[in-house]
């Protein structure tokens, strides 16, 4: 491990319980800051309304924490959105929200849309499918946000269950991440490698800096946005707080072997932007249909999924100069 991310595990590394209600309360107080929470969700209707719920009436109701609480519905064909906001979230279509872009599937690109339709100094993000839900994820990465102007984004770190049949692992999950995203982090931002889950869905940031990121549309979106922020604000800018341990649903390795397409190609393309790959006199662009297996009853019969990456201007750029009419919302 490098000296200075040896020295920045011991700065800015803290726990949940490190950053109790009241302190958050004053420090928002003083600091006059607005705090908007949003999950993005795809068929999310088993968990999202515990998640809404305890944000709700933890931090909403039984004190003034959070201002804004926005589930985007990222295209879902169950009852996330009916159940979302039963549970009391604001819940919004991706389509709604800056209507005269036309969508594109993705959970980036929903997080994209969310900064048009939320009004935070202060942006918390927390995925839709986490079982055994606890505000204090929420209250953990808003704390060194909330007292510290030099921070700029904060992700949460957890243990990783891994759920197998009836079975809970006390660790294995994070497949991707120890496979995949830790290896290319490690290999060419050597300076990222002391956070514990970069993949992690569960952070906050400035909207300050998240309307100056850009933002893939997929699941190359955390990697992009750890790798970009380092680019902007340093090392020194980003912190990580421990709240415990996360259960979620996990995908098949099907799903997470597209996902990690994606996420090689958000770093390869970002190791090109910074110089670092040179490409000989007939570049040769990645390969973006991925041709997977599944077992027939006659032999391995092969499917191709586009995994092309599309990336999202810095909503900045394209906020500049527009008047955005705010969409209404259904819900409370
Ligand atoms: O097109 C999509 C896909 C997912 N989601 C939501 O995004 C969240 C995370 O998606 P999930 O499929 O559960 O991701 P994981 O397999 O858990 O992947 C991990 O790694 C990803 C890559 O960094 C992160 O985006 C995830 O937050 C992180 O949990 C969930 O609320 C989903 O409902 C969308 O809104 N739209
Ligand atoms: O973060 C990851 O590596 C992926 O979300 C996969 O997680 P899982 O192995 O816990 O499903």
């Amino acid at each position: 491990m490098l000296e200075e991310v040896e020295r920045w595990l011991t700065a800015r590394s803290s726990k949940a319980s490190d950053w109790p209600l009241a302190r958050l309360l004053d420090a928002k107080r003083a600091a006059g800051a607005r705090i908007s929470v949003v999950l993005p969700a795809l068929d999310e209707e088993e968990t999202v309304g515990a998640i809404v719920a305890a944000v709700r009436e933890d931090l909403m109701e039984a004190v003034p924490l959070v201002d804004e609480l926005l589930v985007v519905d990222s295209g879902s064909a169950d009852r996330t959105a009916e159940n979302a906001a039963a549970a009391g979230a604001k819940v919004l279509h991706r389509d709604e929200i800056l209507p005269a872009v036309p969508s594109v599937r993705g959970k980036g690109e929903v997080l994209w849309r969310s900064l048009a339709a939320t009004t935070g100094d202060l942006v918390c993000f927390v995925d839709a499918d986490l079982k055994a839900f606890s505000s204090t994820v929420v209250t953990g990465v808003l704390g060194p946000l909330l007292s510290d102007p030099d921070i700029h984004l904060v992700k949460a770190m957890y243990d990783r269950p891994l759920v197998a049949g009836s079975a809970v692992l006390p660790a294995g999950g994070g497949r991707v991440t120890e496979l995949v995203a830790r290896p290319i982090l490690n290999l060419h931002w050597p300076l990222l490698a002391g956070f514990v889950q970069p993949l992690g869905g569960e952070y906050a940031a400035r909207r300050s800096l998240l309307e100056r990121l850009p933002f893939p549309t997929g699941y190359g979106v955390e990697t992009a946005m750890l790798i970009d922020t380092l680019a902007l604000v340093g090392l020194d800018g980003m912190a990580q707080v421990d709240v415990g341990v996360r259960l979620h649903h996990h995908q098949d390795d099907a799903g997470l072997g597209r996902m990690a397409s994606e996420i090689m190609q958000v770093a390869w393309e970002r190791l090109h932007r910074e110089g670092r790959i040179v490409p000989g006199e007939e570049a040769v662009e990645p390969h973006t249909l991925m041709t997977q297996f599944h077992r027939e009853a006659e032999g391995f019969a092969p499917r191709s999924t586009d995994v092309t990456v599309v990336e999202r201007p810095p909503m900045r750029t394209l906020l500049r100069g527009q008047e955005l009419a705010r969409p209404q919302a259904s819900g409370a």
